[in-house]
C-alpha cells in the first residue's frame, strides 16, 4: 500500500486551505508539496456568517460545502501536478473541513462539533479514498473532539529532551506540553484566541487581512486595563480539557469587551489584542509546564514577528523558535498531521489521546469514503 497521504487544512482563520502531500514511508515524514489556497472573499465571508445564526442555514452550509470540496480538490489536483504524481500514487486524503460550530460538552448532552465537508464529492473529483469527520467520534466519546494534533506532535517532536511546548497560533490557538521522561503523559488543549481577534480588528481598522508581522500593534501601546478585562475569561482559567472556536471569541465577544474602551487608539487595541494572544498561550506554558525549555510555535502566528517576540519575553527559561527551525514550515504542520490522521484511520489505528481531549478512551477518528 501506499505511504503517501494528502492533508487539508482549513481552519478557524478562514483565510483559505493549506493543502500538503506527505511521504511516510520513512521514518522521519517527508513533505513532497505544499499548496496554499485563499478562499475567495465571497466564500470567506459566507463561512464566517456560517459560524453564528442566520437564515436558510441548511441550504447555505450545503453549497458551502460544495464549493470548499471543490477548492480542496483544485488544491489535490495542484499537489500532484507540482510532485508529478497521479491519484492512484495517493492513498488517501485526509480532509479536515471547516469547522462552523464546536459546542462539545454541553451540560444537557447534545454537545456537537460540525465541519462543512463533501468528502463524497472530494473523493469523486480526486478520484482518491478521503477520510474526513475526524472530530465527532471523540466527542461521540465523551471528547472535547479538540485538540487532535498533539499525538501528531508527539510523533514529530517527542524524540526531543527535556520538556518541549508545542503551540499552534491559527485563528484559536492551542498547546501540546511533551515531557520526553514521561511519554504518555501528554497534555493538550485549547489556550483562547490565535489571531481571529486581531484579524478582525486589523481588516475593520487597516483593511488588511492580518497584521503583517505584527507591526501594527507594535506602534501601538499596550492597555493593562483593558488587558485585564479580556484576561478575565472565565475561559482562561477552566481547567483542561477544554477547547473553544468562533463560537466563543468572536467580534461580538470583542464588542462587549470593549464597552468603556470606545476613546483607545485603534493600534492600541491592536497592541492588546496580540499581547492577549501572548499572555494566554505564556501563561499555559508556565502554569501547566513550567520547566519548559523549548516553545516550538506553528500556524500563521508563527509569522508574527511581535507576537514571537512578546511570547519571548513573556517566556524568559523557555526558547521560543518556530517549528521552522525543526524542519517543519509553521504554515504546514497543522495539514500534515491530517494527512498523519488520515494514515491511521487507514490503518485502523486509534489518534485520540484521553489526557488531551478527555474521552473514555483512544479512539479511530474519521470516516472514510472510498475513492
Ligand atoms: N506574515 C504574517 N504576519 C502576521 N500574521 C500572519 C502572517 N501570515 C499569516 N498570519 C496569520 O496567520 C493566520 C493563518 O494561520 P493558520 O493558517 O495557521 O490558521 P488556521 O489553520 O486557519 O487556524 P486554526 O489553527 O485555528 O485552525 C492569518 O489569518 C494571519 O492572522
Ligand atoms: C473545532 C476545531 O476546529 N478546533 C480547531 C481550532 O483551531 C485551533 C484549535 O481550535 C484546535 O482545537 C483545532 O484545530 C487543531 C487542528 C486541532 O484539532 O488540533
Amino acid at each position: 500500500m501506499s505511504e503517501l497521504y494528502a492533508g487539508l487544512m482549513s481552519g478557524t482563520s478562514l483565510d483559505g486551505v493549506d493543502g500538503v502531500l506527505v511521504d511516510f514511508s520513512q521514518a522521519t515524514p517527508q513533505v513532497l508539496g505544499h499548496i496554499s489556497a485563499p478562499f475567495p472573499a465571497g466564500l470567506r465571508q459566507e463561512l464566517l456568517q456560517l459560524n453564528t445564526e442566520g437564515p436558510n442555514e441548511l441550504h447555505r452550509a450545503a453549497l458551502a460545502a460544495n464549493a470548499l470540496a471543490r477548492i480542496y480538490a483544485a488544491v489535490v489536483s495542484r499537489l500532484l501536478a507540482t510532485c508529478q504524481l497521479d491519484a492512484a500514487n495517493v492513498c488517501a486524503v485526509g480532509a479536515h473541513g471547516q469547522t462552523v460550530r464546536h459546542r462539545p460538552q454541553q451540560f444537557d448532552g447534545t454537545g456537537y462539533t460540525l465541519q462543512l465537508n463533501q468528502p463524497a464529492l472530494l473523493a469523486e473529483l480526486t478520484g482518491i479514498d478521503v477520510v474526513a469527520d475526524f472530530r465527532s467520534r471523540d466527542v461521540a466519546a465523551g471528547g472535547q473532539g479538540a485538540p487532535l494534533v498533539p499525538p501528531f506532535h508527539q510523533a514529530f517532536f517527542g524524540h526531543l529532551p527535556g520538556h518541549t511546548g508545542v503551540l499552534n497560533i491559527g485563528g484559536i490557538s492551542n498547546i501540546t506540553l511533551l515531557n520526553a521522561a514521561e511519554p504518555d503523559s501528554v497534555l493538550g488543549f485549547d489556550c483562547g484566541p490565535g489571531n481571529a481577534l486581531m484579524d478582525a480588528w486589523c481588516m475593520a481598522h487597516t483593511g488588511a487581512d492580518y497584521d503583517d508581522a505584527g507591526a501594527w500593534a507594535a506602534s501601538g501601546v499596550v492597555h493593562a486595563g483593558l488587558l485585564q478585562v479580556l484576561l478575565n475569561e472565565a475561559f482562561f482559567t477552566l481547567p483542561p480539557p477544554k477547547s473553544t472556536g468562533r463560537d466563543l471569541f468572536n467580534s461580538a465577544w470583542l464588542q462587549d469587551k470593549l464597552t468603556g474602551f470606545e476613546a483607545l487608539a485603534a493600534q492600541d487595541v491592536q497592541a492588546t489584542l496580540t499581547e492577549l494572544t501572548a499572555r494566554s498561550c505564556a501563561d499555559c506554558v508556565r502554569h501547566f509546564a513550567p520547566a519548559s525549555e523549548r516553545l516550538i510555535v506553528c500556524g500563521g502566528g508563527a509569522l508574527n514577528t511581535h507576537l514571537m517576540e512578546r511570547l519571548q519575553s513573556l517566556l524568559p527559561g523557555c526558547t521560543v523558535s518556530s517549528s521552522e527551525a525543526f524542519g517543519l514550515p509553521p504554515l504546514q504542520v497543522e495539514a500534515m498531521a491530517f494527512a498523519w490522521l488520515a494514515r491511521q484511520c487507514v490503518e485502523r489505528k486509534t489518534a485520540s489521546l484521553k489526557s488531551v481531549t478527555g474521552a473514555q478512551g483512544a479512539r479511530i477518528l474519521g470516516a472514510v469514503y472510498p475513492a
